[in-house]
């Protein structure tokens, strides 16, 4: 059984308590040496050597006084300034014991309260301890300089400010320990810290507190997932930083109340950090739980170390928190590696949604253009160049969204038309070939309306993979687009889509301009002949007369009228009538040049504007419509029906310039043709009216 005695006693006054060996004993702090009177024990022959566990005190040695003999003493030891050629890393303060002697003084002159257990061992023993020491607090250190090189590596690699939170706990650990066991005093160059003594050392201590609090509150995502916890950790961190500046001010008056105070840190720097973990735990953060348990494994440690003063001493009770804090390190930065690529996942994530959302935009303004484009160029086109328009639109756009080399559509029946339509246009030899073959196999796809990818092509070309776009084409017509790519790499789906998409808006974009084409036609156009109606014809008449005049150009009107077509409509039914309407306009038409115009005026009468020809022209052409029209063979319902005109015409004077004079005036000539017995063309004076 062992007590704690306190050495106060025997600093400056006669011995009260003498100490026996192998307690454990309290040293204040004192400017001058506390002597403590020691019992040695030496049962064993060979135990020679007395074992104080190295601690911060600035001065220790050992005395022996005799009545009437010299006083013996051991060189003075200090932590602070290790002895050249001791062990690299001393673990105690050794001395050798004279023979036959029992009571010792130890002599110790500390700046903080320190707490000693001085034991007297044989000389294999103090080797032991020496070494046993010495090994872990090595492997310790290199541990330590490892993981905050690494912590540096990581750092540099992802950029990432926990990375340097973590140099900062492994290299404040290491300095702390360095400092705590003693050792940094022995290396050149830092041998200098020991200015601060023991001050030093709770400055470190302090250090590696705001370092664990900062990697702690980090590692747990506090700032997301614990705020109030944060804010904690804030305040404790800013505490931890204070009072390790106050700690290197280095007031002996503060020498007591810091090494408290590094220890009330230290606590709560703890318990933090266990509350910490355990949020940690809860939001699942990779490796965590390993973190909570050595974490609590640290509190443990240091609890027991806390117990010192009450007996509870050894090697791990020593050396096991400085342990169990470089285990605790070493999991947070293996927990480190995994962020690193959860880190590295979230930006892939990131970028690759970035990459997705910028495409859709990218295509989405493609289609929004495409839409626009095929509205206005489709309204100005004629029938026969709506479909060829709207694909052409749809190809400049395809051809660089979906990197294309070349597209073609193929497409028979549609409005009408087959169209084979290649871009760039150097690619339609490649095209004709392959519908030469495979006719065929695209009307089958076509008719399954989904996208596919095949390998197309004949000869040399026999590899190339093409995709074939199904259009929503009215059957019995078909259509398909046919997309090809240099590199050979196959279409997504979305990109099958895409092209599924802008083939569909083509074809409907077309069809919708070809119903409004027709729709205006027929607004234009007399039912029964397919010739310009009586509203059209005059719009005709008054620009053709407008423009003739502005031109100063010649223009003649033709009114061709047919004979006795109430006769016909009476004998022969009125379907045999519109038959011969029919029949009449289809000749009109044919003797027509592509700049004359036709239109039925009304029943049974035809007007033709001849922009550019005077009134012999116009005549001629005239003669040419009545004998035309004299030679028609017409039967319906087996009986022959002879048709015959009669043709009025005029021409424009120089002054006039809209036609209601001359409109009169081919009337009149008409009239006289039909007085004149019909079947004849009659030319109205110039100046008839
Ligand atoms: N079948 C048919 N008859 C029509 C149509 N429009 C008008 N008609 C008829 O055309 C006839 C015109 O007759 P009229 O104006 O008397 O002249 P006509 O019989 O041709 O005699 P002339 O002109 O003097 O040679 C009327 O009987 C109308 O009913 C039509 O669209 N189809």
């Amino acid at each position: 059984m062992t007590f704690a005695s306190d050495a106060a006693a025997v600093a400056h006054r006669p011995v009260v308590t003498r100490v026996v060996e192998g307690d454990s004993v309290r040293v204040p702090a004192s400017e001058q040496a506390v002597r403590i009177p020691l019992r040695l024990s030496r049962d064993g022959g060979d135990i020679d050597r007395l074992w104080v566990q190295r601690t911060m005190v600035d001065e220790i040695w050992l005395e022996h006084r005799a009545p009437g003999h010299a006083t013996w003493r051991s060189p003075v030891q200090s932590f602070f300034r290790p002895e050249d050629d001791g062990p690299s890393f001393p673990t105690g303060f050794v001395f050798k014991l004279p023979e036959g002697v029992e009571d010792v003084d130890l002599m110790v002159r500390t700046h903080a309260p320190v707490q000693l257990r001085p034991t007297s061992q044989t000389g294999a023993t103090v080797a032991d301890m020496q070494q046993r020491g010495g090994a872990l607090a090595g492997a310790n250190y290199a541990s330590l300089a490892v993981l905050a090189f690494m912590a540096l590596s990581l750092f540099a690699a992802v950029r990432d400010r926990i990375y340097l939170a973590l140099l900062a706990l492994s290299a404040s650990a290491l300095a702390w320990f360095v400092a705590s066991n003693g050792h940094l005093y022995a290396w050149p160059g830092v041998r200098w810290f020991a200015l601060w003594g023991a001050q030093g050392v709770w400055a470190l201590e302090l250090l590696h507190c705001a370092a664990a609090l900062w990697l702690a509150q980090r590692y747990a995502e506090l700032e997301i997932a614990a705020r109030k916890l944060d804010r904690a950790g804030d305040v404790l961190r800013y505490i931890a930083l204070g009072l390790a500046a106050l700690a290197l001010v280095r007031l002996d008056v503060l020498a007591s109340s810091m090494a408290w105070a590094a220890a009330l840190v230290g606590g709560a720097t703890l318990a933090f950090i266990i509350a910490t973990a355990v949020v940690a735990v809860r939001h699942r953060i990779w490796n965590s739980l390993s973190v909570l348990t050595i974490v609590l494994v640290v509190a443990g440690a240091f609890t027991l170390r806390a117990f010192t003063p009450f007996g509870i001493h050894g090697f791990w009770v020593r050396y096991g928190p400085q342990l169990a804090i470089t285990v605790c390190v070493l999991l947070v930065a293996v927990g480190m590696i995994g962020r690193i690529a959860h880190v590295r996942d979230e930006r892939d994530r990131e970028r690759l949604a970035r990459g997705d959302s910028e495409r859709r935009l990218e295509r989405e303004a493609a289609r929004v253009d495409l839409v626009q484009q095929l509205q206005r160029r489709l309204r100005e086109l004629p029938a026969g160049d709506l479909e060829w328009a709207a694909f052409r639109s749809v190809f400049e756009r395809l051809l660089p969204l979906l990197r294309l080399e070349s597209a073609a559509l193929v497409a028979y029946g549609f409005h009408g038309f087959d169209l084979l339509l290649a871009e760039p246009i150097s690619s339609k030899p490649h095209y004709t070939d392959l519908l030469a073959t495979r006719m065929g196999m695209m009307k089958g796809l076509a008719r399954t309306q989904a996208p596919v990818q095949l390998q197309l092509g004949n000869g040399e070309a026999l590899h190339l993979l093409h995709a074939v776009v199904p259009l929503p084409i009215r059957a019995p017509a078909w259509g398909v687009l046919l997309l090809q790519r240099g590199d050979g790499s196959s279409f997504t789906d979305e990109e099958l889509a895409l092209a599924s998409d802008f083939g569909r808006l083509a074809v409907q974009h077309a069809d919708e301009a070809a119903a409004a084409l027709s729709l205006r036609r027929s607004a234009e156009l007399d039912a029964l002949t397919g010739t310009f109606n009586r509203r059209t014809i005059d719009l005709w008449l008054s620009r053709s007369f407008s423009e003739a005049h502005r031109e100063d150009q010649l223009l003649s009107v033709l009114f061709v009228d047919i004979d006795h077509f109430k006769a016909i409509n009476d004998n022969h039914g009125h379907a045999a009538g519109d038959a011969v309407l029919r029949q009449v306009s289809d000749v009109l038409r044919k003797e027509l040049q592509p700049t004359d115009v036709l239109g039925r005026y009304g029943g049974e009468e035809f007007v033709i504007v001849l922009p550019g020809r005077n009134g012999d022209d116009a005549r001629q052409l005239g003669e040419r419509i009545r004998s035309a029209i004299e030679l028609v063979r017409l039967e319906y319902e087996g009986k022959p029906i002879r048709i015959t005109v009669s043709v009025g015409v005029a021409t424009r004077l120089p002054r006039e310039n809209e036609p209601a004079a001359a409109v009169a005036r081919a009337d009149q000539a008409l009239y006289a043709a039909k007085r004149g017995g019909r079947n004849r063309v009659n030319v109205a004076p110039a100046v008839f009216t």
